[in-house]
């Protein structure tokens, strides 16, 4: 079975050393990467000429190696090289390639395939190398990144050269942090992992594989399925949509405590006002979402004090991101508290706890260490991190990007608290959920949309 890992340069490059350690020469993992790499190619050639763009390091010498299979199968291939092989194996690999290698401008081709530059890319792409990939970007034919597009930072996913679009990226023996992250994964088409049978690492950071949800138990009560008590606040639309997420996200009771009435409510909601710290008394309830709608004045940071010294397993979302402070933390169950952050609220929380991790990973890294809140830096990049370690997810569709699809999540998210009490899997199930429903809802749909699609999305996991 392939791995799910996502590695760092430092960490492939460890797992490279102990297969070689164990008796595999690098010219072998070569091999092997080119002719996995290869089979992909000459797929989508389907007998169409083939163009390779040869860098001076390994990924170059992956690029050789992927021509001479090309040649041998009967492609008309072309390889472009700037520069001479620099290293040992990518020369072995120069040398293995028999057809013909120029150093001038990108030839027409039907497929390109770019190996300039893999995980060894250190500095801005120029000269000859970005006059390349200038012309690869303006090139029409089919284009593929062999392991990380060239201008790619591998561990943050930066761009450090010209912008090309591929149709697809080839990772060669294990997923890379670019392979997550924005701006890289927007530019990369479709990615396939090609196995090139080195053992990785058991606990790294890896994707997170879709949930398997489980129906009501035979025995099930309203109760027992769990019940979600959502705390509502000043705007009154926000808690609303979370609620309608919630109703189908699994929770067989979710409540809205709110000292207003909400004439536009779902009959199924049951709408509680008595007195907060009161209504978060009741023992039955399986979790809290505070958060959408809240607001930011006094009177909300009360509610968030409330709902956290209720150390109930809980959701915390937008207005209560801004309002959350150490003090506010003292009182609560930290271990059972799930955030669910955009890029804003994450950079608030971070100078809320001083933390100052260099990127999105290291801050939602940090911010876990520092609160030991579970926490989800969302976006077209999402990354969880907590007790369970990083994990990272394909990318939803990019209609999300509208108003209120984040109270839909923290919804969800809730929800499925309610049913377990594990905040990382909850967080983890909620990702795919609303990616699912956001695929089911098509284009241009609405908040609200989006949380009635999430009934069907949960028939995908059942
Ligand atoms: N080490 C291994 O066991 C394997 C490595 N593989 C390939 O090797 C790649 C990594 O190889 P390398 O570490 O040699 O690195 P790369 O081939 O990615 O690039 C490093 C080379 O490019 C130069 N360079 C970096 N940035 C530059 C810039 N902006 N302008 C001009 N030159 C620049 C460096 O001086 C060095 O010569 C992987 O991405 C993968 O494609 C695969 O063959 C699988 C096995
Ligand atoms: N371009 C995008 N591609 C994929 N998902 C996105 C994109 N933009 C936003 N999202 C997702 O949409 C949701 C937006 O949440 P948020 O910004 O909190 O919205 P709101 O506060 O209006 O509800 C998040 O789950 C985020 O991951
Ligand atoms: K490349």
């Amino acid at each position: 079975m392939p791995s799910h890992a996502v590695l760092t340069v430092d960490q492939k490059r460890a797992a490279e050393k102990a297969a070689m350690d164990g008796g595999i020469s690098e010219w072998e993992l070569m091999q092997r990467a080119g002719e996995g790499a290869a089979d992909w190619v000459a797929r989508m050639a389907g007998g169409r000429s083939v163009c390779v763009l040869c860098g001076p390091g390994n990924n170059g010498g992956d690029g050789y190696v992927i021509a001479e299979s090309l040649r041998k199968r009967g492609l008309a291939v072309s390889v472009v090289a700037p520069k001479e092989p620099g290293s040992e194996t990518s020369r072995n690999a120069r040398e293995y390639y028999e057809g013909e290698v120029s150093d001038g401008a990108l030839p027409e081709a039907c497929v390109y395939v770019d190996c300039l530059f893999g995980y060894g890319l250190s500095r801005k792409v120029e000269g000859d190398f970005a006059c390349l990939l200038a012309g690869l970007r303006d090139a029409s034919g089919f284009k593929i990144a062999i392991d990380v597009p060239s201008s790619i930072v591998s561990d943050t996913g930066e761009l450090l050269g010209p912008e090309v679009g591929y149709d697809l990226t080839l990772a060669l023996g294990a997923w890379k942090r670019a392979h997550v992250m924005m701006p890289a994964i927007a530019r990369m088409g479709v990615k396939r992992l090609v196995d090139i049978g080195i053992e990785l690492p058991d606990h790294a950071p890896r994707m997170s594989l879709p949930p398997r949800l489980m129906p009501p138990a035979a025995d099930a009560h309203k109760y027992r399925r769990g019940l979600l008590a959502i705390v509502a606040g000043e705007m009154l639309g926000a808690p609303l949509l979370s609620a309608e997420a919630a109703m189908r996200s699994g929770a067989g009771y979710v409540k809205l405590l709110s000292e207003h009435s909400h004439p536009d409510a779902p009959a199924e909601l049951v709408i509680d006002g008595a007195p907060l710290p009161a209504a978060l008394e009741d023992t039955r309830i399986g979790a809290v979402l505070v958060g959408p709608g809240l607001g930011r004045r006094e009177e909300s940071r009360e509610k968030l004090a409330a709902a956290l010294s209720a150390r109930k397993p809980a959701v915390l979302d937008a207005d209560a991101l801004h309002l959350l402070d150490p003090s506010l933390l003292e009182n609560a169950d930290r271990s059972m508290i799930a955030v669910t952050s955009h890029e804003g609220e994450l950079a608030a929380l971070c100078e809320t706890f001083e933390v100052r991790g260099a990127d999105k990973i290291a801050r939602a890294q940090e911010l876990h260490a520092a609160t030991g809140m579970t926490v989800l830096a969302k976006g077209p990049d999402s990354v969880l991190a907590g007790a369970e370690g990083l994990r990272f997810f394909t990318r939803g569709s990019s209609w999300l990007s509208a108003a209120g699809t984040g109270d839909v999540l923290a919804g969800i998210a809730a929800s499925r608290l309610a049913v377990h009490g594990e905040p990382q899997r909850a967080l983890e199930e909620a990702v795919w959920l609303h990616h699912e429903a956001a695929r089911l809802a098509g284009p241009a749909f609405t908040a609200g949309q989006l949380a009635h699609a999430v009934k069907p999305a949960m028939e995908t996991y059942l």
